[in-house]
């Protein structure tokens, strides 16, 4: 896997990759660290296309059935042209979209590391000419340039098989649940790591468990945003679980619905301009929520928690465990406050997520 990682390096980096099928070979690069088309079309010998989701595609108005597509530049496209076609509420013009092809494994395999690198999933893809195969093998040979398969790079998506390593722990007492120990989790490529804050005696116990999954929020957990609800929520879990005897709250590297905080920031001016939470992940070329919770299953086997009273208003947290193979004993809501700034997302999250909401909303805002 080490190859996957560092080309993720390399992209975060804004140099290009090399991802190898069968049949061909592509340079490729991040969108949002593109200035301009022509040194990859120097280097690859043919001009770049652009590689946009299903997501981006449907906010341009144009809806395709596969996961992603390609479409050709013309020789003329500028970096704003770039940004444009990547993430503006409205293409400026429509025609661009003419001659779109779907996407082979090459290019999906250059998606995926966009998206487990965090930047915006869009990639600028290149075919390697013939005339500039020896150029590429010599960097690649010098360690200029790195290569890898399609199929790992469509693998990076789902992080690095295996286990996750318990690495660290300490007791930390906290305001609200003073017998608590946070162990620290680290996922096999060494890219995220999570933590679980064990309060009480909850570790190895036979009886259902008070679990929490929450998925960070840099603006809310640590700033108090008033744009979301997540600060108190953090906080409100901790006493809650302190006052149900102990239970596990699980801290997931999952900013942002997992888009990462940067996408996170973006997609809050998208809201600026009139779109609600879901829209603006779908313009960014996001789909509803890209968060995985595999993780989390991973985290409570470590921990000896088969059996869980899970506190949430999210059905997807219930089904991912489920599916992970815990047993969900009990739900209970866990709510922050309504205010003015968070009050459209968490109308969007009832309405367009299915998250359990209408009794805080019909409280906080009866005639909505
Ligand atoms: N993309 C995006 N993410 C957001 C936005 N507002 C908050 N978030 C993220 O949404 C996630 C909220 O996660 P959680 O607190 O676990 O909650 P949840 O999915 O609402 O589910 P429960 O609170 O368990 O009911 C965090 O990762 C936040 O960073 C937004 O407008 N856009
Ligand atoms: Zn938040």
């Amino acid at each position: 896997m080490y190859h996957i990682e560092r080309a993720i390096f390399d992209l975060r980096r804004g140099l290009p990759v090399v991802i190898v099928t069968p049949q061909y070979r592509l340079l490729v690069q991040a969108l949002e660290n593109s200035e301009s088309l022509s040194e990859l079309a120097a280097l690859a010998g043919n001009r770049p296309a652009m590689v946009l989701t299903r997501h981006r595609l449907a906010a341009l108005g144009h809806s395709i059935s596969a996961e992603a597509a390609v479409l050709p530049l013309s020789g003329d496209t500028d970096a704003a042209d770039l940004y444009r076609l990547a993430v503006a509420k409205q293409p400026e013009k429509s025609s661009r979209l003419s001659g779109l092809m779907p996407a082979g494994p090459g290019e999906r395999g250059a998606l995926a590391l966009m998206r487990r690198a965090l930047l915006l999933p869009a990639a600028l893809c290149a075919d390697i000419a013939s005339e500039q195969e020896a150029e590429i093998d010599q960097r690649l040979a010098r360690g200029e340039l790195l290569s890898l398969s399609a199929e790992d790079a469509q693998r990076a998506i789902h992080g690095a098989p295996g286990m996750l390593k318990r690495v660290s722990e300490a007791e930390i007492p906290l305001e609200t649940a003073q017998q608590s120990r946070f162990v620290l989790f680290r996922e096999p490529d060494g890219m995220r790591e999570h933590v679980a804050v064990v309060i009480g005696d909850a570790e190895g116990s036979q009886e259902p468990v008070p679990v929490r999954l929450h998925s960070a929020c840099l603006t809310g957990d640590l700033f108090g945003s008033l744009r979301c609800d997540c600060g108190e929520q953090l906080r409100n879990a901790v006493a809650d679980i302190n006052a149900m005897g102990g239970g596990v709250l699980l801290y997931l590297a999952q900013e942002g619905r997992g888009i990462g905080l940067a996408n996170k920031l973006r997609a809050y001016t998208l809201q600026d301009d009139g779109l609600d939470t879901v829209d603006a992940d779908q313009v960014l070329g996001f789909g509803d929520d890209e968060r995985q919770y595999s993780v989390a299953v991973d985290m409570l086997r470590s921990l000896g928690i088969g059996r869980v009273q899970m506190l949430t208003n999210n059905p997807l947290k219930m089904a991912a465990l489920r599916e992970g193979g815990i047993e969900i004993v009990s739900r209970q809501a866990l709510y922050g406050s309504v205010n003015d700034h968070n009050q459209r997302y968490l109308m969007a999250k009832a309405q367009r997520g299915g998250h359990y909401l209408q009794d805080v909303l019909h409280k906080a805002l009866p005639d909505r």
